[in-house]
């Protein structure tokens, strides 16, 4: 059990109605918000007037894991509603859209969660938005041809508008100039195109009033907090949907709020009469930026927003002991205090390539004797690139280890690896099946990478259907050709020389395989970010290198059918190695954190979100930070740890 430091009792004690805390990672500040809701509970509060918001799901993640180290009853934990601010408003939404109205229940809205479900009706949205921009503004319209090549781009204007709520709050005058563009901070074509967008999305031409059709993360909080400053929104002022009764408002990671994530905390607040409300959060933590992030809400300012606000100071550091902190306070140019007493480690070390990585991995973990039994909990590998970790997950794989991962897909089960297996298997006849989940996602990876009518959207759901039921043996003999014949000319040219080398089944051609299939340019259809795309790149690259390793190419995919089999034997979370991306290890904390590559390719220090999501990768460690460089490669971030 922990005993609350003086720091911690002010705070759990306070009768401040607005409390906020900003504190360095490792302080704190989760376990501080759940001794106070136990406080609260405690007092007589109602554990189910209680919400515990964050912005991301490994924060809610951090919630729970709270509530267990300060041991909250199971019977109180489990009724305070944790979850995303976003998961709150889409709940909330719900009740209000699935209302029976004059006996007619409506459609539900759908949720897409994949950038590529949104991606055609960015691309509709650009064509109307050029149609539509012809007469006052045709040449400030910057895109040509489909926008396919934008869409990246479009949607990180998109995000940085909804998470600013930018236009909104603009006000009455509002009209899409590129004067108006210009200061929203952004350019007319990305403007003109989101109002298109979202004129599609939300059914805004109605004349019954607004439908949306779909949400894509983050537009449930966009929606709502859009429709509070609206005099039209969907709900009668009696039946608000955020008057829920409730007591209590902790919002964590309160350095990710934006104006949208804002403008929902205020309205609880303001339909909730009497709820109190605790912010938590560290501005050296912001890694969602490009979400209209803005460390405004941490400042002096919030008073102004929301009526006094009482700032409570969390000072010492409870995760490491000096040896992580000190550096870390250099990096982050920050005061970094520490209990002397807590005795933790950083630690250089080189390691170059996936088998040397996987090799510090099974040496960490037999020095530092981690109980097999937790070994998810206490060991965490935190990857920048996801693409990175198919090497080190295939030398695991050798060497018998399974693992977990989080925020990605194991490597077997990424599309782009799978429709090439599916490739490799029709070129070299491979004989040796699929096993059932493989052979449905290599399926749909193939459709997926093929199909030529991706800007249709009812083709998808058509397709799936024959897709789902088609045998590998049907797939392979009739589906596959199918696909390939409706495919471009340039695809089919690619897929057909790409099959022609790899027929060979000489594992040293896959290289010449993968050349001739072109993905940069089947891909550039595919994938919505550059980011995105370059991890795909980085994974079909290390597979190339992977596969490279074995006799023939029957004989690779032999093992990595063998592999599929090792993988996906059920197994609990806590008993396998955790290789995790740091975006998802947020909140969270380990006995030993391993961060592969800290080369300059890797940290290349060029933005500040680069520094913040090393600053939070590093401060996840306990007791053990391990950081793998290659020598003469080694990113600037390293320095203070060399000292
Ligand atoms: N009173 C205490 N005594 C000892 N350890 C404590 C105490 N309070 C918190 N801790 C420990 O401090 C560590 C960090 O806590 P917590 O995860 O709440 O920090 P945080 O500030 O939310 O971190 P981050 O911003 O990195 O997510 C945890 O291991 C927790 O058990």
């Amino acid at each position: 059990m922990l005993v609350p430091s003086k720091e911690q009792i002010d705070i759990i004690n306070t009768v401040a109605p607005r409390i906020l805390i900003e504190a360095n990672a490792g302080s704190a500040k989760t376990t501080t918000a759940a001794m106070r809701i136990q406080k609260l509970v405690e007092r007589g509060v109602d554990p189910a007037k209680i919400v515990a918001l964050a912005y991301s799901t490994p924060g809610v993640r951090a919630y729970t894991e709270a509530f267990y180290r300060i041991g909250m009853a199971d019977a109180v934990s489990s009724k305070v509603r944790v979850g995303t601010v976003d998961a709150l408003c889409a709940t909330r939404l719900k009740r209000v859209e699935t209302e029976v109205q004059d006996g007619v229940r409506a459609h539900p809205v759908k949720t897409f969660e994949r950038a590529v479900q949104v991606r055609p009706y960015v691309l509709q949205a650009v064509l109307r938005a050029r149609e539509a921009s012809q007469e006052r503004f045709a040449n400030d319209f910057s895109i040509q041809g489909t926008g396919a090549l934008s869409v990246e781009h479009l949607m990180e204007e998109f995000a940085v508008l909804k998470g600013t709520l930018a236009v909104p709050r603009y006000g009455e005058d509002f009209r899409c100039t590129p004067a108006v563009a210009a200061e929203l901070g952004t350019d007319y074509t990305p403007l003109a195109v989101f109002l298109q967008y979202e004129r599609d999305r939300t059914g805004f031409a109605n004349p019954e009033g607004e439908r949306v059709t779909f949400r894509y993360p983050g537009d449930a909080t966009y929606d709502m907090a859009r429709w509070l400053l609206s005099e039209n929104a969907p709900w009668s002022w009696d039946k608000h949907p955020l008057s829920l009764g409730i007591e209590a408002i902790v919002l964590d990671e309160m350095h990710d709020c934006g104006w949208a994530i804002f403008t929902v905390i205020r309205a609880l607040l303001e339909h909730n009469p009497g709820a109190t409300f605790l912010g938590v959060g560290d501005r050296d933590q912001v890694i969602h930026a490009k979400n209209g992030a803005d460390s405004y809400f941490l400042g002096p300012d919030l008073s102004r927003e929301l009526g006094e606000v009482t700032a409570f100071p969390l000072t010492v550091t409870r995760r490491f002991g000096p040896a992580i902190a000190r550096p870390l306070g250099v990096f982050a140019r920050k005061e970094y205090n520490t209990d002397p007493g807590h005795t933790s480690n950083a630690i250089l070390r080189l390691a170059d390539g996936p088998k040397a990585n996987a090799d510090l991995i099974t040496q960490l973990i037999q020095q530092h004797k981690v109980d097999p039994n937790t070994l998810g909990d206490d060991f965490a590998v935190l990857l920048r690139h996801p693409g990175a970790s198919v090497g080190i997950e295939h030398e695991l794989l050798l060497k018998g280890m399974t693992y977990q991962t989080v925020g990605f897909r194991p490597f077997l089960q990424r599309p782009e690896i799978a429709f090439v297996r599916m490739l490799l298997a029709i070129a070299v006849d491979h004989q040796s099946k699929f096993i059932a989940h493989a052979l449905l996602e290599a399926k749909q990876a193939v459709w997926e990478f093929m199909g030529a009518n991706l800007s249709v959207l009812d083709a998808q759901d058509a397709t799936d259907a024959v897709i789902h039921s088609a045998t590998e043996d049907n797939f392979r003999q009739f589906v596959f050709p199918d696909l390939l014949g409706a495919a471009d000319p340039e695809t089919q040219h690619s897929i057909h020389a790409a099959l022609e080398i790899a027929a060979s089944n000489e594992a040293s051609k896959i290289k010449d395989f993968m050349d001739a299939l072109d993905f940069n340019r089947i891909g550039q259809k595919i994938y919505v970010s550059e980011a995105d795309f370059e991890e795909v790149r980085y994974a079909l690259d290390s597979l190339g290198k992977v596969a490279n390793q074995y006799t023939s190419i029957d004989a690779f995919l032999g093992a990595m059918n063998m592999f599929d089999h090792t993988l996906r034997k059920p197994s609990a979370a806590h008993r396998q190695l955790r290789l995790s991306t740091i975006e998802d290890a947020k909140g969270l904390e380990f006995r030993i954190v391993f961060i592969p590559d800290c080369n300059k390719k890797t940290f290349d220090n060029t933005s500040q979100d680069e520094r913040n999501l090393f600053y939070v990768a590093a401060s996840r460690a306990k007791e053990l930070l391990v950081m793998g460089y290659v020598q003469g490669s080694e990113s600037s971030f390293l320095k203070p740890f060399r000292h």
